[in-house]
């Protein structure tokens, strides 16, 4: 018969994807019980009954201790924590101000797109992947998070002031057919007003974002952070333990050691990198001739020191700045432009790697497919 310390030792290898530790660790495993027949029951408490990855834990701890010996069959059963239990968790965590339980519920993925420094085009990339993954059919939504530089409502061509719901929730204004957009701009009284917004308020405006905006559901949350590693990328890691980073640099090597810090960031909170962007890479000139204006390889040099994938090198192309100006992204009005294509295949690499929601959750709210020529699937 297998003991219990066995089967708890085996449970050490079943991580919370959300929390990025075991579920022993985190205290999730409620009990263990081992007939003498050999059948196993575990009861695993989630922080919240509707947990979207409860099918993956009871696959995982299945798994594991099914590999036991002398373990003839396994009951998985599931409990939530109490409250008291979650802010033990979240204490533990170093989380003591996280979002209220389901604040994103309906969101599978939240990507922050960082960079290092100012001017790399963070914001462009992050309007272009969020209509080039809206493009392809997913539910995609920009925050913008740059708070003294905000630029996204311009490059995504939306300006307003949200309305707010029946439910008194603000709802996003939305570009392009579909993709939703949230920016400190549409609450200034003046466009370009300037943003004096410091410590708590910043906090509490990022909170709002995130838990009093009607997000729906969504299969990606781009949020583009402000360049380096602040007072808003550190509030906004603590607040989105799901977050996965995206750095986004440029290829001369000398700019690595700066991107370098948006990842460092990222992981002191444990949240995992997606992968690297590197923007700005060779123009190629219409005779066809290369420029590499800001050297090369700085991308690939980051993405190995990382251990993270390069997702695209997107080219200088004086388009996707005209475009940006416009608020109409490249990758919409010519897909099949070069900076478009590395685009395009970065938002396959992310899709490759962070799934959409299950379709079970499909809306109409989709978008309708991109007119380009179709490209290979990122690894
Ligand atoms: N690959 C590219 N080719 C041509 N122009 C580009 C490219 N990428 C970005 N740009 C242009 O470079 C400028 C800076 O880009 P962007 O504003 O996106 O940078 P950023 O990193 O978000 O800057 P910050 O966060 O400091 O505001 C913009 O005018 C943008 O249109």
């Amino acid at each position: 018969m297998p003991s219990r310390s066995e089967i708890i030792e085996a449970l050490r290898a079943v991580i919370d994807p959300e929390l990025r530790r075991d579920i022993v660790s985190l205290g999730m495993v409620r009990s263990v019980e081992i007939a003498p027949d050999g059948r196993v029951s575990v009861v695993v408490a989630l922080t919240t009954p509707g947990c979207p990855i409860r099918a993956q834990f009871e696959r995982s701890v299945r798994q594991v201790v099914s590999g036991i010996e002398g373990v003839a069959s396994v009951d998985v059963a599931f409990d939530v924590l109490s409250p008291e239990e979650k802010q033990r968790l979240q204490q533990q965590l170093g989380r003591p101000q996280g979002l209220p339980d389901g604040a994103l519920a309906q969101v599978a993925n939240v990507i922050c797109v960082a960079s290092g420094k100012g001017g790399v085009g963070k914001s462009t990339l992050t309007a272009n992947l969020a209509a080039a993954l809206f493009a392809e059919g997913h539910r995609a939504a920009a925050l913008d998070a740059d708070v003294w530089g905000y630029s996204i409502p311009r490059m995504l061509g939306v300006h307003g002031r949200p309305r707010v719901s029946a439910q008194r929730k603000i709802v996003p204004l939305v570009a392009h057919g579909g993709i939703r957009v949230i920016s400190i701009e549409f609450f200034l009284s003046e466009r370009d007003q300037a943003i004096t917004w410091r410590g708590p308020m910043l906090h509490k405006a990022l909170r709002q974002f995130l838990e009093d905006v009607e997000w729906g559901e969504l299969d990606y949350l781009l949020i583009d952070l402000p360049p380096g590693t602040g007072d808003v990328s550190m509030t906004l890691a603590q607040l989105l333990p799901q977050a996965r980073f995206l750095i986004v640099t440029t290829p001369q090597p000398a700019a690595q050691s700066v991107a370098k810090r948006a990842a460092e960031l990222a992981r002191r909170y444990g949240l995992e990198i997606a992968g690297v962007v590197e923007n700005m890479s060779a123009f190629v000139a219409p005779d066809g001739s290369r420029h590499a204006i800001f050297g090369s390889g700085g991308g690939e040099a980051l993405a190995e020191e990382l251990a993270a994938p390069l997702l695209a090198s997107v080219p200088l192309q004086p388009e996707l700045r005209a475009c940006a100006d416009q608020g109409k992204p490249l990758v919409l009005v010519d897909p099949d432009a070069p900076a478009s294509q590395a685009i395009r295949h970065a938002a396959r690499g992310l899709v490759a790697e962070m799934p959409p929601a299950p379709p079970s959750l499909a809306s109409p709210a989709r978008g309708a497919g991109i007119s380009g020529t179709p490209l290979p699937m990122a690894h």
